[in-house]
């Protein structure tokens, strides 16, 4: 039986006396891709924020290998790979400085990995172009790349696919999938169409929301 990683407890948050999702429950195992679904403004965000542990703005609780998060939110952080909104992107330094740059907070990570993760995500040919001459497409693929260099067990990642090209979204599909069949955890919110369908688990929030 695989293992129950992350715990999540009749959650409940409310944004200007609206409820986003009440009484939330689920539980997710290793090996796992879920997918937040809900129309626009039903919280997905808010949600992943929340499962992060950047957003305190709820009720209920989350628990990380059984371990409540706000009890060792470091632990917790050194698991996580949370890719939000913001491409995170530092526009002065190329793809290359900005890959070297994450890759300074882990030391198992060396130059030809870096070379090989920009490769991966298209970008052979601009490692030295600065990342403000690029397109939004390429920005976003710089950032997709430290998906091929991270070790975090659980990736929480906020419409990873913006912006990206069809053939793109294809390979980072596959990127997601080998994260998850090495044990690790996916949770995603996406507006594309996935290919990967039949091994993502989908969670729906207007199934959980109520009012106020
Ligand atoms: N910091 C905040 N303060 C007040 N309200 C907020 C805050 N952040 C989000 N909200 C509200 O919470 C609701 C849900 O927003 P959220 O961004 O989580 O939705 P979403 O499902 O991710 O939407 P989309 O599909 O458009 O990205 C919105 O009505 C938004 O106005």
């Amino acid at each position: 039986m695989s293992e129950i990683l992350l715990e999540v407890e009749k959650l409940f948050c409310e944004r200007d006396d609206r409820v986003l999702f009440s009484d939330l429950s689920f539980q997710v195992q290793a090996g796992e891709l879920v997918q937040i679904e809900g129309p626009n403004g039903s919280g997905k965000t808010t949600l992943l924020r929340i499962l992060s542990g950047l957003s305190r703005h709820f009720e209920g609780e989350i628990r990380w290998r059984g371990v409540p998060l706000a009890d060792d939110l470091p632990a917790y952080a050194r698991e996580l790979l949370y890719f939000g909104h913001q491409a995170g992107v530092k526009s002065l330094l190329t793809p290359e400085e900005n890959l070297r740059w994450y890759a300074a907070l882990d030391t198992s990570i060396d130059l030809e990995q870096i070379d090989q993760a920009l490769n991966a995500v298209g970008l052979k040919g601009f490692e030295d172009v600065p990342c403000h001459m690029l397109s939004a497409g390429q920005n976003r693929r710089v950032s997709l790349a430290r998906l091929y260099l991270s070790q975090a067990r659980l990736w929480i990642l906020d419409e990873p696919f913006t912006a990206i090209d069809k053939q793109g979204v294809a390979a980072k599909e596959n990127v997601l999938l080998a994260h998850a069949q090495r044990g690790g955890i996916v949770i995603l919110t996406t507006h594309h169409e996935l290919n990967l369908t039949q091994h993502v688990r989908r969670i729906h929030l207007d199934e959980h929301s109520g009012t106020s």
